[in-house]
């Protein structure tokens, strides 16, 4: 099939991708003409592993090629899929100028196509909230007689590990009115599903528009309770370890996602709660839940500052304990395996600490040019975890790189003032931890100097 994939972000650069090793012919559009020449040469604008291989194998084979202008494209096309951001509003909702200008182009370009040729389906992979599939075929039937469905197919990728994710999911959603549609994308998908064993789910445009905010707002609802329980277990004397193993044993809850971390970010979970807060007040159906997991998620992202805060005795407005202290960051992504920084807790983190005059020295494995773009010279970058330490009066740990859990540890407390860690994403065992001498904090568990904190 022919594929024209509209926007070569995160999601639009993974199914383009993809599409292309099943077999299919794909231009990938952006109207950033600068990403589309990197893309060209082979190069991903992007940390995502294993993307640079397949976009180079597939320009390579021809099956993938990159426009900034998608009328290239339209006249032959089967599908087209619109990949594009839909970034919070101020007031919460999902913006949908990208989405419903990238409607517009396609309503103007249908006039490229013969008018013998089958409905082109147009496809809102992009989150959108419910009512945008009716939303975009009006912008397009604006401008064209041209036959087109279309079709809402929420995107469930997560960062780090997207093209396996991709390759073989767990589910396809497509809400679709029409058989013809559903067989393209079938026709798109069903290699993938053959490879997992996913399960194939066709429904209406509304309740696939609505499936995807509501998984990602169970997911970080899932999130929030975890570290809610990870909160309490310290305070009363509990192991998060053994209580999420143990309730993740009963099949109703099950293992994954189950992880306490220093509160949820990224690009989608704040901004499609936000959303879908949004769409309950604007329908008279409060989302009461949600809003908690959003209160929640703003106490989690200050969990590792209150440890550090409460361990070196900051009182309530005298911030005197940290002034002048060092401390060694390690990691700034929202979380492992990508070099996406948008909600990362690592960035207040540094905010709490250079506020209170303590001096940050940071280290990641592919977010470090994010942040420098970002905030520059108000932390130090070392090139390597070991680099940060040096003379630091402790290390803190946002992210979970799998490097960071293997490190040296005895070479790391050499390097610090003292063996001191806050670990946000409990690397380490505390049992372990003491019998190598370190003061050690970590989220739902004993800490090693015995001086626990109530998050
Ligand atoms: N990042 C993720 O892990 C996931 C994101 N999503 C959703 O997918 C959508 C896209 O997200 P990302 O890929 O992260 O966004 P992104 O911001 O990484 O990429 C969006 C791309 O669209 C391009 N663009 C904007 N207007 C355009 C136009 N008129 N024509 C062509 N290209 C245009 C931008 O230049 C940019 O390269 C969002 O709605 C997001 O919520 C869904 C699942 C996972
Ligand atoms: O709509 C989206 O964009 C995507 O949002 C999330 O994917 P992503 O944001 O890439 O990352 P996750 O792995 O879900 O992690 C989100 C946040 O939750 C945190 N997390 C995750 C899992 C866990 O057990 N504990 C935990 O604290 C992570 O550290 C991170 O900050 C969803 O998992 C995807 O299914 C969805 O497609």
């Amino acid at each position: 099939m022919q594929v024209l994939v509209i926007g070569s972000g995160y999601v639009g650069l993974v199914a383009a991708a993809c599409f292309a090793e099943a077999g299919h012919r794909i231009l990938g559009v952006d109207v950033d003409t600068a990403k589309v020449a990197t893309l060209s040469r082979g190069e991903s604008p992007i940390f995502e592993p294993g993307l640079d291989d397949l976009l180079r194998k597939h320009l390579a084979s021809g099956a993938l090629r990159f426009t900034t202008d998608l009328r290239e494209g339209i006249a032959t096309a089967d599908a087209a899929f619109i990949c594009v951001g839909t970034p919070q509003s101020e007031d919460g909702s999902a913006d949908m100028k990208y989405v419903l200008a990238v409607a517009g182009q396609i309503g103007q370009a249908m006039a490229l196509r013969p008018m013998e040729a089958k409905p082109l389906i147009v496809v809102d992979k992009s989150t959108v909230p419910v009512g945008t599939a009716a939303q975009v075929h009006a912008e397009i039937a604006a401008h064209t007689d041209r036959a087109f469905e279309v079709v809402s197919n929420p995107e469930f990728l997560r960062e780090g590990s997207a093209i396996k994710d991709f390759l073989e999911p767990d589910r396809v959603v497509v809400g679709c009115r029409t058989d013809h549609a559903e067989t393209v994308m079938k026709g798109l998908y069903q290699p993938f599903l053959d490879r997992s064993g996913g399960k194939w789910f066709r429904m209406d445009p509304p309740s696939a528009e609505l499936t995807k905010y509501a998984a990602n707002a169970m997911l970080a609802l899932r999130i929030s309770f975890i570290n809610e329980i990870a909160n309490l277990a310290e305070s009363v004397g509990a192991d998060v370890d053994h209580v999420k193993v143990a309730i993740g044993a009963d099949h109703r809850i099950g293992p994954a996602f189950l992880n306490p971390g220093p509160g949820f970010g990224g690009s989608c979970f704040p901004k499609d709660l936000q959303a879908l807060l949004k769409v309950g007040r604007e329908h008279g159906q409060p989302m009461m839940t949600l809003a908690t997991t959003v209160e929640a998620n703003r106490h989690q992202k200050q969990v590792l500052l209150r440890k550090v805060k409460a361990h070196f005795g900051v009182k309530a407005g005298v911030p005197g304990p940290l002034k002048g202290r060092r401390f060694a960051l390690w990691g700034l992504a929202f979380k492992a395996d990508t070099d996406d920084i948008r909600e990362s807790m690592a960035l207040e983190l540094i905010d709490g600490l250079v506020t209170m005059g303590a001096e940050v020295v940071v280290h990641d494995f592919a977010a470090m040019d994010a942040v420098k773009a970002k905030i520059g010279t108000k932390v130090r970058y070392a090139e390597t975890p070991l680099a940060a330490c040096e003379g630091a009066d402790a290390l803190l740990i946002a992210t979970e790189w799998s490097q960071y859990r293997h490190a040296d540890l005895d070479a790391v407390a050499k390097a610090l003032k003292a063996p001191r860690m806050f670990d946000g994403r409990n690397l380490f065992r505390p049992e372990a931890m003491e019998a190598k001498g370190w003061i050690y904090q970590s989220l739902g568990r004993r800490s090693v100097d015995g001086a626990t904190v109530k998050a």
